[in-house]
């Protein structure tokens, strides 16, 4: 059977294309067609789209799903104080199951707030890919890499493991990188053969870079270069197609070297602003032609996942820090959190836009709403005044994940009575 969003306001993020009042035809997983004059039938499902703006989902380039059970545990705090003093303990209590727990409860988040596909790095991975595949959401799956700890031998197993045994998962739904965790974390030696890894299998790498001061001043003092430059010297970008997550601290060579990188930079807002990192030079990077896409982070930090404030708080960062309100435009901010993303996942033939032969990935705002009216410039609203709370229906790969705001893959009273109790477990004494 195929399904007919009819008569919606598609804010298709084609680069170029205006919103316009029109049709989108699904087969399967696929869109058909797509128009102001589709071949739609009697026999297909109908999705009323009038009154609503249907665009693709938003791509969160940047997370660690399970942190979600650590949600305002420990705020106002410095990035290393909160990481040691309060995440890692948490993590060392955390169970497998505690692991698919948090995981469901981001996604539930997620795909209530408008997000249809996440790239994340984490533990116990074969937990988040049981999670992925019954939620029904899409996603690129890493096993973060600690090497300062002990086995750190032991870790690579597990991350070879996942890119194994989850690569094309879940009818295709599910990628994977590798996740050297960051250069502080990552000396010389198991870096480079981590790096040797990913080009051998042709795997995307997922790494934090340059999130604060204190990370430039401490590989500065164990190497002598930046952070940008660690990487560069170990040849990380020789070959493989990267993603940053954060990139804050980057020094105007830094960015002149990642010119030209497969790639680019996942940049997380939220995160930065709460844990007071710095403004990260996401419009310098945008001039060298390195792809920005759009992350939360964790809820451990981000507190929230919803990419709608994430794409607005990436816009109104640029104004500030150029004293320019003409910087990052509403519909740049909404591309970043689609298509660039895309890209960043290496997805950007399937997903991030809505064309003909793209996969279903797409949710339909409900615009009905006092923040909402009058529609001027449906991407000014999106991007400035819509909420992840708007969003009625999102559907990926064709199948309805919710619709008229309920959940159709989660159950939420069981998430919650299993959420309740490991999150109180997990912080005991902490
Ligand atoms: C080994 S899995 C990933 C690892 O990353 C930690 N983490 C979460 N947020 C951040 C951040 O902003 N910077 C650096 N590391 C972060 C998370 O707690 C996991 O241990
Ligand atoms: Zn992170």
């Amino acid at each position: 059977m195929r399904t007919w969003i009819r008569n919606g306001l598609l804010a298709t993020m084609v680069e170029g294309e205006a919103p316009y009042c029109g049709d989108i035809l699904i087969e399967h997983d696929r869109i058909v067609e797509i128009g102001t004059s589709v071949h739609a039938s009697e026999e297909d499902k109908v999705i009323e789209g009038d009154g609503f703006a249907v665009m693709p989902g938003f791509i969160n380039a940047h997370q660690h799903s399970p942190m979600s059970l650590l949600r305002a545990f420990s705020d106002d705090r410095k990035l290393m104080d909160w990481l040691d003093r309060k995440m890692l303990p948490a993590e060392a209590n955390m169970t497998p199951e505690d692991i698919y727990w948090g995981s469901m409860l981001a996604m539930a988040e997620m795909i209530r707030s408008g997000t249809t596909c996440f790239a994340d790095m984490y533990i116990h991975m074969d937990q988040i890919g049981e999670a992925v595949k019954s939620a029904g959401m899409r996603a690129s799956l890493t096993r973060g890499l600690v090497f300062l700890q002990d086995d750190g031998g032991k870790r690579m197993g597990e991350a070879i493991d996942l890119v194994e045994r989850w690569s094309g998962a879940a009818d295709g739904r599910i990628t994977t990188m590798i996740g050297p965790h960051s250069p502080y974390t990552c000396p010389p030696e198991p870096l480079k053969e981590t790096i040797a890894y990913a080009e051998s299998r042709k795997l995307p790498i997922h790494i934090h870079l340059a999130e604060t001061k204190e990370e430039v001043v401490k590989i500065r003092d164990r190497y002598g270069v930046t952070p940008t430059e660690y990487l560069v010297d170990l040849g990380m970008f020789d070959r493989s197609h990267v993603l940053l997550a954060h990139a804050v601290h980057l020094t105007r060579k830094d960015v002149r070297l990642l010119h030209g990188m497969r790639g680019g930079v996942a940049h997380n807002p939220i995160s930065n602003l709460k844990l007071g990192c710095g403004i990260a030079p996401v419009t310098e990077c945008i001039r060298q032609g390195i792809t920005v896409g759009i992350g939360t982070d964790g809820a451990g930090s981000a507190t929230t996942l919803d990419m709608f404030e994430s794409a607005r708080a990436a816009a109104w960062l640029q104004k500030l820090d150029y004293g320019d309100p003409t910087m990052l435009p509403a519909g740049q901010a909404l591309r970043m959190g689609t298509l660039e993303s895309a890209k960043l996942l290496c997805l950007n033939r399937e997903v991030g836009t809505l064309e003909k032969g793209k996969k279903a990935d797409l949710i339909l705002v409900d615009l009905r709403k006092p923040h909402l009216q009058p529609n001027h410039n449906v991407e000014s609203l999106l991007a400035y005044a819509a909420k992840g709370s708007d969003v009625d229906t999102v559907m990926v790969d064709g199948r309805l994940l919710m619709q008229g705001r309920k959940l159709l893959t989660i159950d939420e009273e069981e998430l919650f009575g299993q959420v309740r109790h490991r999150a109180a477990r997990i912080v005991q004494g902490i």
